[in-house]
């Protein structure tokens, strides 16, 4: 077995596993055709009569340490957890840290025996914890986040793959840019646990010697692998080659690796003002604004001015009117989009909480049961909405400065992307009218700040359980603007 590698970041919140919760649909129903051949070997059906393949895929990083091959893992498990696919990140640098905690660069030199033996231990101990996960069919993408910079090492790992049936798409990020990887090293290495306590000045230097011991057995990945499945990502995305693709699901994956990029930015999102169905506790419609709505709309271009600058931004709508009335006053270039638009609550369209349950009170209570997955008679689930939503993602990961009016729900979903939080927990989340929402992607984690416009609206939140008109809250108008709320974990 050739030598051992690894990738030493990020903190283990950042790659943690994600469950969805899967009442009613197979995960891989929303991210595959439904045109395979039926009967053939990998295919199975996923209980509504859908032909699926049996497909897992072990995503291999390839790469020299501070190439970003942590943060691509890390996002690409929570871009999957998003569209209820279970993925899992094995980082080789966690298993090496409980026999070696903080080791120095010597302890990556490859003459160093013992060193040799511990770090092999973690790429097989993380390997062998991978085929055991694949066990459970839900399980379908594992990422396993180590250096792995050896043919002989990549080798290995597809003849295990192979071995248990596994796809294997390796990924490498190469990158020879000095000034990049120095502020990698800055922005995170030295933060790592590998350093804690430590001087970050000895620590960059420290981690610089340890890109130099892998650098003289690094090998890129080229034509004597031909017969693998690889995406290489040259200069953050400046150049990609992609070999060999097999699957839907790997397009996926790097088609989603291929827009992104590392720029400074943020996401600003607000929803409209309040409309005259937040005054009424209608949902759905195209109602226009309220009065208050229409002072959250004049106020609008000054609270994004204090928080955004002279930054360039360009502004993203619904086609529904409130959100287009909300964004007018705004100096900046205008697109609207049909995916923006509110969850479409079908035949409940127009009517109260109220009515709703009086009307249709089993639909009221299997929506409070399962928010997410609750499909409106005619209409969508938070479920759906997700799954239209993907070219927004797709579209922002390739953005930089942009801010979105749009909707309750959907102002959710894309949250809930940015902040990696859970689907039994994201159609709940409290989002006050008059808020404008700053969201900035950072490593491993998006910061939030929320600023108030302290203009008074009424509460459309709905506790679960409860039948509640739409109330007049004192929420925004407590509040001084801007007030900054703490940060978030992606
Ligand atoms: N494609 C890329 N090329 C170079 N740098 C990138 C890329 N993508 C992200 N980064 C940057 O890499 C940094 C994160 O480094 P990360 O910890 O992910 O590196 P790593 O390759 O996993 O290193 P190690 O092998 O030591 O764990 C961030 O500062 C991020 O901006």
């Amino acid at each position: 077995m050739p030598s051992a590698t690894e990738s030493s970041s990020p903190p283990k919140e950042a790659v943690e596993q994600y469950r969805p919760n899967l009442m009613n649909q197979s995960p891989a129903e929303f991210m595959r055709p439904t045109t395979r051949t039926r009967g053939t070997s990998n295919a199975k059906t996923n209980g509504v009569g859908v032909q699926v393949e049996d497909t897992r895929i072990c995503v291999v990083m390839v790469g020299l340490p501070a190439r970003g091959k942590s943060l691509i893992a890390q996002k690409v498990v929570r871009y999957l957890g998003w569209l209820s696919i279970t993925a899992k990140c094995f980082n080789v640098g966690n298993y090496r840290r409980t026999a070696t905690p903080q080791p120095n660069a010597a302890f990556f030199d490859t003459s160093n025996k013992e060193g040799e033996r511990l770090r092999k231990a973690a790429a097989e101990a993380a390997v062998a914890d991978m085929v055991k996960w694949f066990k459970k069919p839900d399980n379908l993408i594992a990422i396993l986040d180590a250096t792995n910079s050896t043919k002989a090492r990549r080798r290995w790992i597809k003849e295990r793959c192979d071995a248990e049936g596994i796809e294997s798409l390796f990924v490498e990020s190469k990158c020879d840019d000095e000034d990049i990887i120095m502020s990698n090293i800055l922005e995170v290495k030295t933060t790592s646990p590998d350093y804690q306590g430590q001087d970050p000045e000895e620590a960059a230097k420290d981690f610089r010697e340890r890109i130099k011991m892998y650098e003289r057995v690094y090998e890129t990945l080229d034509e004597d692998e031909a017969d693998m499945t690889y995406c290489k990502i040259i200069d953050v995305g400046a150049q990609v080659i992609i070999n060999r693709i097999q699957d839907y699901l790997q397009s996926r994956v790097v088609y989603y690796l291929m827009n992104l990029h590392i720029k400074p930015r943020s996401i600003w999102i607000s929803r409209h003002g309040e409309s005259m169905y937040n005054l009424s506790g209608q949902i759905g419609g195209d109602a226009d604004l309220s009065t208050r709505g229409e002072m959250y709309a004049k106020a609008l271009p000054d609270l994004v001015k204090q928080s955004a600058g002279d930054l360039p931004l360009t502004v993203w709508t619904s086609t529904l009117k409130r959100t287009a009335q909300t964004a007018r006053y705004l100096p900046y270039e205008k697109l609207s989009w049909k995916a923006l638009d509110e969850l479409d609550s079908g035949v409940c369209d127009g009517l109260t909480y109220a009515e709703i349950a009086q009307n249709y009170p089993e639909d009221f209570k299997a929506r409070d049961d399962d928010k997410y997955n609750y499909r409106y008679l005619g209409g969508e689930s938070y479920r759906d909405v997700v799954i239209r939503l993907e070219p927004i993602i797709m579209e922002l990961e390739r953005s930089e400065n942009i801010l979105i009016v749009t909707h309750q729900a959907v102002l959710r979903c894309i949250y809930a992307y940015f902040m990696g939080s859970p689907q039994d927990k994201s159609p709940w989340m409290e989002v006050p009218l008059h808020t404008l929402i700053k969201l900035t992607p950072r490593a491993y984690k998006t910061e939030e700040e929320r600023m108030f416009a302290n203009i008074p609206a009424v509460s459309t939140f709905r506790e679960k359980g409860s039948k509640a008109q739409h109330q007049e809250t004192e929420e925004s108008t407590r509040r001084n603007s801007p007030m900054i709320s703490g940060e978030a974990k992606a």
